[in-house]
């Protein structure tokens, strides 16, 4: 049997789907290919955790777990879009959306205190931040940017800011007391369990976690972010974001690094608003307002507080004294502290660096700034990429080389995985991970407050992260460099297995560096300037940077990405670009009836899935789909049929519309199947004929609100009628 898996996501994804799925149903179907969707929304996966509060028809089934087992299994062949990661405020907002639809949630309990909340506290940590990718990602990534779409880009080049040698944007790190400097790792000696337990100075003792699986050969690290010296480098770079007149922006992952990042945003909120915490944090933390949800939640809950008003007004007053914040919506005077999802490391130091290095000020216009990535691991890049603009200029994307990544990902490799195992110290002591004969293998002096954390890699996924670079290397001609450094303790256990598995293969005539961060983006853009391609073997979060930052720098958004991820038993999972789920596209469709978003992603990875079905099933029908897809998204990239930006022109439902007109002419076309030729020449006349009725019932509805029942819950009737708005093109579908 041939089965894809699409998932059902979030937001602009999610509302794509409307219209593209029936497209690649109708498709599929002529080659036996089954399509089935399944729900790892938000609201699904919330609403997948309360079977017992469900009625019979509101039952949810837990389709993430169920995916989870198929990312296992050889068969396994799975379209993933992107989708939420929520923060606290967005969890909150997608709970009470559900309960105004007739769902009987219970409340977020901030502070739960009897069993029944620690259990309801227990079920919605579980949909907190990314808890799809770590799950599915049973295999390391492959992202790049295929040659065609390559060619796109310096076709069609996306605007890119100016710079200029006296920008005054610059990145700073702490480089002491932090998760860099502090780290420590050691290679697990044999199968077993270790546990992390806290020993107090005082003689008190706490047993974190009783006990993580670990296997023989993995690598396990160690360290802490202390809470002390962080909170006096956040004061000295507001200290200085003020005096040097430039934007405050901190920059941080608080939706995949769902533990210590939060608390580490909440140290910088606290931190500009020293004096209102000093006055009113009892206050604030006796109502339940909590900085590490975000400014944002803390002002919305003050209505309730007999002298909220008055706090109100000592924010107010922090705003106006405090450096300048780097904006999130100035119109609508949202900063960067309101929410700990609106500004993720990721894409927003690339989007700064597409924009001149500059972010928005309150005053609505673009300003440089000092952007803060407390910890030190990989700060540097950003600050080595902003150098190299400010001495050579923006970077050109129709000469520029391109920079594919080759990402350490299998089985939560690396911080990804990290979260089950971050704590914050209850006491001044040590945190020991213990093996099982008492003996410690790791340890650290904390005090209160301090973000201790473990992760771990293992030896199977290292292996095979060697060997796909390897292959990729070998493919492509291009240098594939290890982005390690024996300076970090993590790095240096993996610079040895990398050199040891490396004995594995023929490299004869490979170019394989290994490089620390900085000296590897240097070299890698030394040579994209000059328009040379390097491969970037890196971990975790290194691909998780490195695929947003030169997507969005070679390609202006990271959507235009071929992720693949060939899991570890033989499946194939098929990401959709490499960014996120567009918020601010969903608004536009809602205000305006106009979705921006770029399916390309999605064309892309459904061709690599149809290309591993064929394969992995014997299934000849399923590869001429691959083909003539690939084929028809080549076309698709010269003819420019992408979304255009604004009302009036062809959206994300025209761009489907094009994308299934080439694909079925490259169907009608192709000699190596008569019968599917001959089913679909009558389809691609449909649709060629029907060019001018289609666009314009694509086009007409535009300029107007819409209603789509729900933002992470849309109502499956309005959401599709507003995305298959052309009768014409659905009926041509349908007669397939
Ligand atoms: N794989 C996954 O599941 C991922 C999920 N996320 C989640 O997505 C949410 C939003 O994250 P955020 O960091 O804001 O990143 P997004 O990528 O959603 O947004 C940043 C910007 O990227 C551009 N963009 C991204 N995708 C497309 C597309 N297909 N077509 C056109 N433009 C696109 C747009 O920029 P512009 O205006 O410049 O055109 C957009 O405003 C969060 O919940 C986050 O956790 C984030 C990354 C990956
Ligand atoms: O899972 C997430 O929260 C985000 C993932 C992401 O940004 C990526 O994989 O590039
Ligand atoms: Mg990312």
């Amino acid at each position: 049997m041939s089965k894809i898996i699409y998932t059902l996501t979030d937001e602009a994804p999610r509302l794509a789907t409307y219209s593209f799925l029936p497209i690649i149903e109708a498709y599929a179907a002529k080659a036996g290919v089954d399509v089935e969707t399944r729900d790892i929304s938000l609201a699904g996966r919330i609403l997948a955790q309360f079977p017992d509060r469900l009625t019979a028809e509101q039952f949810t089934p837990d389709a993430l777990a169920e995916l989870g087992e198929l990312a296992e299994e050889p068969e396994g062949n799975i379209i993933k879009l992107p989708n939420i990661s929520a923060s606290v405020p967005q969890l909150k907002a997608a709970i009470a959306e559900l309960r105004s639809q007739g769902f009987d949630l219970p409340d977020y309990p901030d502070e739960p205190s009897t069993d029944d909340e620690k259990d309801v506290r227990a079920r919605y940590d579980r949909v907190k931040g990314s808890a799809v990718n770590p799950v599915l990602r049973q295999g390391n990534s492959d992202r790049r940017a295929p040659a065609s779409v390559k060619a796109y880009a310096k076709k069609h080049p996306h605007r890119m800011g100016a710079w200029s040698s006296d920008s005054k944007t610059e990145v700073v790190t702490m480089g002491v007391d932090d998760f860099r400097s502090s780290e420590k790792s050691t290679i697990v000696p044999s199968d077993g369990t270790v546990s992390i337990e806290f020993f107090g100075d005082d003689g008190t003792h706490t047993v974190l976690r009783p006990s993580v699986a670990v296997k023989e050969g993995e690598v396990i690290d160690a360290t802490a972010m202390r809470v002390g010296p962080l909170r006096e480098f956040l004061k000295a770079q507001m200290a200085a974001a003020q005096e040097k007149g430039v934007l405050f922006s901190v920059h941080l992952k608080a939706t995949m690094m769902k533990v210590s990042d939060p608390i580490i945003f909440g140290h910088v909120i606290r931190a500009y608003f020293d004096d209102v915490f000093e006055k009113y944090g009892a206050d604030l933390a006796a109502a339940g307002l909590n900085p590490n949800d975000g400014l944002g939640a803390i002002l919305s809950g003050l209505d309730a507080l007999p002298n909220g008003a008055e706090i109100r007004a000592a924010f107010d007053e922090g705003l106006k004294t405090g450096p300048e914040l780097a904006m999130v919506d100035s119109d609508k005077g949202i900063t960067n502290l309101h929410v700990p999802s609106d500004v993720i490391v990721d894409a927003s130091m690339p989007a700064m660096i597409r924009t001149s290095g500059h972010m928005w000020g309150a005053d609505g216009q673009e300003h440089d700034t000092l952007a803060v990535i407390p910890d030190s691991s990989y700060a540097g890049i950003y600050q080595a990429t902003i150098a190299d603009c400010k001495a050579n200029g923006a970077f050109d994307p129709t000469t520029m080389g391109t920079v594919p990544n080759v990402g350490l990902m299998a089985q939560a490799a690396e911080e990804y995985g990290s979260h089950d195992k971050t704590f914050q110290a209850p006491g001044t002591g040590e945190i020991r991970v213990l093996a099982a004969d008492g003996s410690t293998l790791l340890e650290h002096q904390v005090q209160t407050g301090d973000i201790w954390r473990m992760c771990q890699t293992k030896d199977a996924a290292i292996r095979d992260w060697v060997k796909l670079a390897v292959t990729r290397a070998r493919a492509t001609g291009a240098p594939a460099v290890f982005w390690l450094d024996e300076t970090r303790a993590h790095d240096a256990t993996l610079i040895g297995l990398v050199k040891q598995y490396l004995g594995d293969y023929d490299t004869d005539g490979l170019t394989l560096e290994i490089l620390s961060p900085v000296e590897a983006i240097e070299y890698s853009l030394e040579r994209i300037r000059r328009g040379e391609d390097t491969i970037s073997v890196t971990g975790n979060v290194l691909r998780d940077y490195l695929t947003d930052l030169f997507p969005i720098m070679e390609l202006g958004t990271s959507a235009k990405m071929l992720s693949i991820v060939p899991l570890l038993n033989g499946g194939g999972l098929f990401e959709t670009g490499a960014g996120g789920s567009a918020p601010k596209h969903v608004q536009q469709l809602v205000n305006e009836d106009y979705l921006r978003w770029d399916s390309l992603g999605e064309f892309l990875a459904l061709a690599a899935s149809f290309e591993h079905l064929a394969v992995s099933t014997d299934n000849a029908r399923a590869q001429i789909l691959a083909d003539t897809l690939d084929r028809a998204t080549a076309t698709f990239l010269d003819e420019n049929k992408s979304p255009s930006r604004s009302v009036g022109s062809i959206d994300n439902r025209g761009s489907h519309y094009y994308l299934a007109l080439y694909w079925a002419q490259e169907l009608a076309a192709q000699s190596a199947d008569s019968s599917l030729a001959a089913d679909f020449a009558s389809l691609a006349a449909a649709l060629s004929d029907g060019e001018e009725t289609i666009t314009a019932e694509l086009i007409a509805p535009q300029g107007h609100p819409v209603d789509i029942g729900g933002y992470y819950r849309p109502d499956d009737a309005k959401a599709s009628a507003v995305m298959r708005p052309s009768a014409t093109l659905n009926e041509a579908l349908a007669a397939l």
